[in-house]
């Protein structure tokens, strides 16, 4: 089954949640991963089935990373905030770094967004 990370800085966590009730019913024929509260606010904000890795300052984007590592996942949307720094910077840019390794795709913007959760469709 195709499976897909989602995951978003808080100040991107409601258009991911906007994003996420709008392909919804896409959403639902794939497995998803998310970084903890990510995961928490999506499962609260739709009806979809989401895996909560930990929190990303706590280690979740490396659990993430961890997984394309080992082949696990197909795509991962991935809404930073460009504005803020993160005390976690490095654990970003190693997930960023391994999708590119593994030739994963990753989307980090809703427009990118849209096309990787339709594109993953076909
Ligand atoms: O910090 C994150 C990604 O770098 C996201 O973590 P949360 O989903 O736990 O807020």
């Amino acid at each position: 089954m195709t499976r897909v990370a989602l995951i978003a800085h808080d100040e991107k966590k409601p258009d991911l949640i906007e994003f996420a009730q709008t392909h919804e019913a896409q959403l639902r024929t794939y497995e998803l991963i998310a970084t903890g509260t990510t995961g928490k606010r999506l499962m609260e904000g739709t009806d979809l089935e989401v895996e909560r890795k930990e929190s990303g300052p706590l280690g979740g984007d490396l659990m993430i990373g961890s997984e394309i590592a080992e082949g696990n996942l197909d795509g991962v949307v991935f809404l930073r905030d460009p504005l803020r720094a993160q005390p976690h910077e490095p654990d970003i840019s190693a997930l960023l770094r391994i999708c590119d390794v593994h030739d994963t795709a990753l989307a980090t913007n809703l427009a990118s967004a849209e096309f990787l959760i339709e594109g993953l469709a076909e």
